[in-house]
């Protein structure tokens, strides 16, 4: 076994029996920087592996991988459906990618999703519900569907707290798996060397997915951990704000590194208590854990804007327009959520570092409050 794959890797991506649908139709939820970046590889494989998967795992995928994008208009060129399916780039989220012809934009979700088998769920996580609320009418999904979020967030709701992958098995109910890691999309797009972590509820859906996004450059990890993966992917950005904030005040890289480590481990803590069947090894073994934290806490949005919030005082909204250009951030709402989850569990004082970005970026508080009782 390679040192860099761990007794926890539980699924070997070679065992699919008894499936619904030899033929796997993929479908796209989301286009912005990760859901353009997502489905390129999606339909790369899809086209690759149209044939040669024949009398092994499946029959193959679709050649055909629909994207659904919210419809705009972009200044003198046209709608933006239009614009990435004549181009084949999505120049408004990843520009200066091309994009395999047989992505094809869609603008009504419904549409997308027609005969789908594979669902990728990847929007920006404030904006889920009104999906989930389309897909889940009678007759708009084929039945056996199998989902994946990508989504990087948590939902609150007074002291209960819910992961995505939970709530689009509940609302869709259809299985839903969680991919995460260190993956800032221009980079996955640029084909620069990365892996992602993908925790699936059944060694079926370890291999389909697999098959979706697994590439030489793009290595895919299939573990069983679900709420661990997507839990890692919504906290972490919590603490990449916590990383900002240091840049923001000028400080190195130890001082980074020691907001990293704790960061880290109030992730592991967090999930240990709220979510007892997940794995610490999750965060301390795999991509959606540490590795997504030190990448997303030197290259990510997150980081940038709390960066810009310490230096410039203007607020996150406003940052979040000036610097991002239509681009969302995650982890300012999610700090929010969290906080407002701990606090109505009373047990904020066991989470001093969330705290504080919370009350950082929501009350006023001095940043360098920031170090105080670590
Ligand atoms: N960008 C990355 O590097 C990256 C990497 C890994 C995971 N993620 C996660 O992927 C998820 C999707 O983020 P992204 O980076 O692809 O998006 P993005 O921030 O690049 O783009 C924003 C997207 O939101 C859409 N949008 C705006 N208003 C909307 C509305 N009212 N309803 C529905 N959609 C609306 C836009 O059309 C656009 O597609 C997030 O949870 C993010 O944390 C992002
Ligand atoms: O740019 P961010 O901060 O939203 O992070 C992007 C990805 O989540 C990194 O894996």
């Amino acid at each position: 076994m390679a040192p860099y794959v761990t007794e926890f890797d539980l699924y070997e991506p070679q065992s699919t029996n008894d499936l619904q649908y030899p033929i796997q139709k993929i479908a796209i939820v989301g286009s912005g920087s990760w859901g353009t970046a997502l489905a390129r590889i999606a339909a790369l494989n899809a086209a690759e592996k149209k044939a040669s998967f024949i009398f092994q795992i499946f029959s193959g995928f679709d050649h055909e991988v629909r994207m659904w994008v919210r419809e705009r208009e972009i200044p003198g060129q046209g709608l933006l459906t239009e614009v990435i399916n004549s181009t084949h780039e999505n120049h408004r989220y990843l520009p200066d990618v091309s994009l395999p012809h047989n992505l094809v934009a869609v603008p009504d979700l419904v549409e997308v999703v027609k005969g789908a088998t594979l669902i990728v769920l990847v929007v920006p996580h404030q904006f889920l519900t009104p999906v989930l609320d389309e897909l889940s009418k009678p007759g708009v999904l084929a039945p056996g569907a199998r989902a994946i979020s990508a989504i990087k967030g948590v939902e609150v709701a007074g002291d209960e707290i819910y992961t995505f992958p939970w709530l689009i098995e509940k609302k869709l109910g259809i299985p839903c798996s969680a991919l995460g890691g260190a993956n800032i999309a221009m980079e996955v797009a640029q084909s620069e060397f990365c892996e992602t972590t993908i925790g699936v509820p059944s060694s079926d859906d370890a291999a389909l997915w697999h098959a979706v996004f697994d590439s030489p450059m793009f290595r895919v990890h299939p573990i069983e951990d679900v709420a661990g993966v997507s839990l890692s992917g919504a906290l972490k950005n919590v603490v990449a704000l916590a990383a900002g904030f240091v840049d923001g005040m000028g400080y190195g890289g130890n001082t980074k590194a020691a907001i990293l480590r704790i960061g880290l481990l109030e992730m592991a803590a967090f999930t240990k208590e709220f979510f007892p069947s997940s794995s610490s090894l999750t965060f301390s073994h795999h991509s959606a854990g540490v590795a997504d934290l030190i990448t997303t806490s030197f290259g990510g949005r997150n980081r940038k804007c709390a960066e810009a919030f310490i230096k410039s005082g203007k607020s996150f909204a406003q940052l979040e327009h000036e610097l991002l250009k239509g681009q969302k951030l995650q982890g300012v709402v999610t700090a929010e959520e969290i906080y407002k989850f701990l606090q109505a569990r009373g047990r904020t004082e066991g989470y001093p570092l969330f705290t504080k970005v919370y009350k950082i970026s929501f009350e006023g508080m001095d940043p360098k409050t920031l170090f105080d009782d670590l």
